[in-house]
């Protein structure tokens, strides 16, 4: 037991994208930095999440597009090389080991002490080590609450039995199961019903509502279930399970699931994919007057609202403000930057776009579905710019229509649409849809983030023949 407390300027609990970048600024601002980690450095994104998704997804949508070109189609008529697949997976997995960000750690200068982190009392944290000793760490300036999330499980009979996958085992199975029904209509239901459809299994997407993607434009969802179904899924909609067991009890025993329609599947796997919960239940809240198990309220800087003299930041996807580690990473360069200001009593730019606050997060998030067709979208959709009260006007264009598509890919098929605020004279919102479109989300955000006005983006000429002319086929009809 090392009972004598430790002093940092700043505290990172968790040391996932978020954690690491947070402790990085701070490091930079000349703050001392230590960061507690449970598992392993690099977080769900670097082993569970973002990076194993896209290793299985990147061979899937290259031989999607192949497939589409005439003289290269019937090189790629065969089915995907599943075990190398997983191979290049498990590379990009880091074989389910940190050393490479501890390295990362230690070379920018920021100590890691590896257990449990639990708040206790303002500005200390204990953390329980996995053989049970305690370390004491104190904060002079800021403790920072970057844990993150797990996925969350709907309460259901018999679910606990059957060792369903979550997220994690979908981006870590070592085979492809013969047959799995994934539950859900979010992003990792698409993305992982695409990558095990097309890496050997004969999947089935069971959505509650009646939408794939159903907080994007409507025909992004459309056109991912178009895809789905040319792949062979089968996707369902307005059906839920009511209960899941396994033949016999036995874990490798058939699953059988039951639907609220009447109806019942008989699968090998069941993935949920039905939303996150913030890992808050266990690192102390209670001993700072907030409540265990809820998602942290943070203002602009990151800082968590209601705390006494502002030590408290809560970064990343347990405040709830947008669940991506690229928009979670923005919050860390803020945050740290306002840690670095406050605690060298500098003045904290704090006005929307400063130098210190995650405005992004509210105005602009981009997010790409790397999905077939890809979807990338970035602001408002027509339907939420209506109810946040702004004047649009929304323009869409058949991106085939272009002459960048049509080289692209024989019946390239997708679609785009910006919604333009009209008293602002500016883009709040794009959306694409289409193979290849994930590139071109950034020159999307720079318009929405920069209140380009559409005049002048009449002036960013893109280049021939590439599938961002559809920017001029959108700026046309808009201009009529
Ligand atoms: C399948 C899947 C695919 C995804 N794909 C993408 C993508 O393509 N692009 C994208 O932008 N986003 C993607 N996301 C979202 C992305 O993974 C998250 O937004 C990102 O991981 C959030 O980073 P974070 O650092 O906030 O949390 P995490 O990555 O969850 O890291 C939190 C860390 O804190 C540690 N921790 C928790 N509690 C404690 C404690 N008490 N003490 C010590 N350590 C603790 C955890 O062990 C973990 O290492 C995906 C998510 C999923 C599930
Ligand atoms: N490419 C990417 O950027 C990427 C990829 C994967 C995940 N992510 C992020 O990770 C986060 C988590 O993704 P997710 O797909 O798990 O969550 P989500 O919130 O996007 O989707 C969950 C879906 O499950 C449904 N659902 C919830 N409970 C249900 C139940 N009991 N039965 C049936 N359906 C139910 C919801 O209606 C919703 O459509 C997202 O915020 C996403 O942004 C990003």
């Amino acid at each position: 037991m090392d009972d004598a407390p430790r002093t940092y300027d700043v505290v990172v609990i968790g040391a996932g994208p978020v954690g690491e970048n947070v402790a990085d600024r701070t490091r930079a601002a000349g703050l001392t930095t230590v960061v507690v980690e449970s598992e392993l450095v690099g977080g769900e994104c670097s082993y569970w999440a973002c990076m194993p998704s896209k290793a299985l997804l990147r061979p899937v949508i290259a031989r999607a597009d192949a497939r589409r070109l005439p003289g290269l189609d019937q090189a790629v008529a065969g089915p995907l090389d599943t075990a190398a697949v997983l191979a290049r997976r498990d590379e990009f997995a880091s074989h389910w080991k940190d050393d490479g960000q501890v390295g990362w750690l230690e070379s920018v200068g920021v100590d890691l002490v590896r257990g449990h982190a639990r708040l206790d009392g303002p500005r200390a944290v204990t953390v329980t080590t996995a053989d049970g000793g305690t370390v004491r760490l104190t904060a002079r300036h800021a403790v920072a609450v970057c844990t993150g999330t797990a996925a969350a499980l709907p309460e259901l009979p018999g679910l606990t039995d059957v060792a369903p996958w979550t997220s994690r085992e979908a981006t870590s199975a070592k085979e492809a199961p013969g047959r799995l029904v994934v539950v859900g209509g979010g992003v990792v239901a698409v993305e992982m019903a695409t990558a095990w459809q097309a890496l050997g299994s004969q999947v089935t997407v069971l959505v509650r509502g009646r939408a794939l993607l159903p907080r994007m434009e409507p025909f992004a969802g459309e056109l991912v279930a178009d895809g789905l179904r040319e792949a062979g899924a089968d996707v369902r909609y307005g059906v839920s399970v009511t209960s899941v067991a396994r033949e016999g009890g036995r874990p490798d025993g058939e699953l059988r699931v039951v639907l609220d329609d009447g109806g019942e599947l008989t699968a090998d796997e069941i993935l949920f994919a039905t939303g996150r919960t913030p890992r808050t239940g266990d690192i102390g809240l209670e001993t700072v007057g907030l409540t265990p198990g809820g998602w942290l309220t943070v203002d602009d800087t990151c800082r968590v609202t209601g705390v006494e003299d502002g030590w408290l930041y809560a970064v990343g996807d347990v405040n709830h403000r947008a669940l991506l580690t690229h928009q979670g990473k923005y919050q860390a360069r803020m945050a740290g930057a306002a840690i670095g200001a406050r605690a060298q009593g500098a003045p904290v730019d704090d006005a929307p776009w400063g130098a210190h606050v995650a405005t992004a997060d509210i105005a602009a998030v981009p997010q790409v579905v790397f999905t077939d067709p890809e979807i990338g979208s970035v602001g408002l959709t027509a339907a939420e710019a209506e109810r946040a009260g702004l004047r649009v006007r929304t323009v869409d264009h058949d991106l085939a229509n272009t002459a960048g598509a049509s080289l692209y890919a024989d019946g390239y098929r997708g679609r785009a649409r910006m919604v333009v605020d009209l008293d602002a004279g500016h883009l709040v919102g794009v959306t694409f849809a289409g193979p290849g479109v994930g590139e071109l989300l950034h020159s999307a955000t720079i318009a929405v983030v920069g209140r380009v006005p559409v005049d002048r983006l009449w002036h960013a000429v893109p280049s021939y023949p590439t599938v961002s002319e559809v920017w001029l086929r959108l700026l046309e009809t808009y201009r009529g």
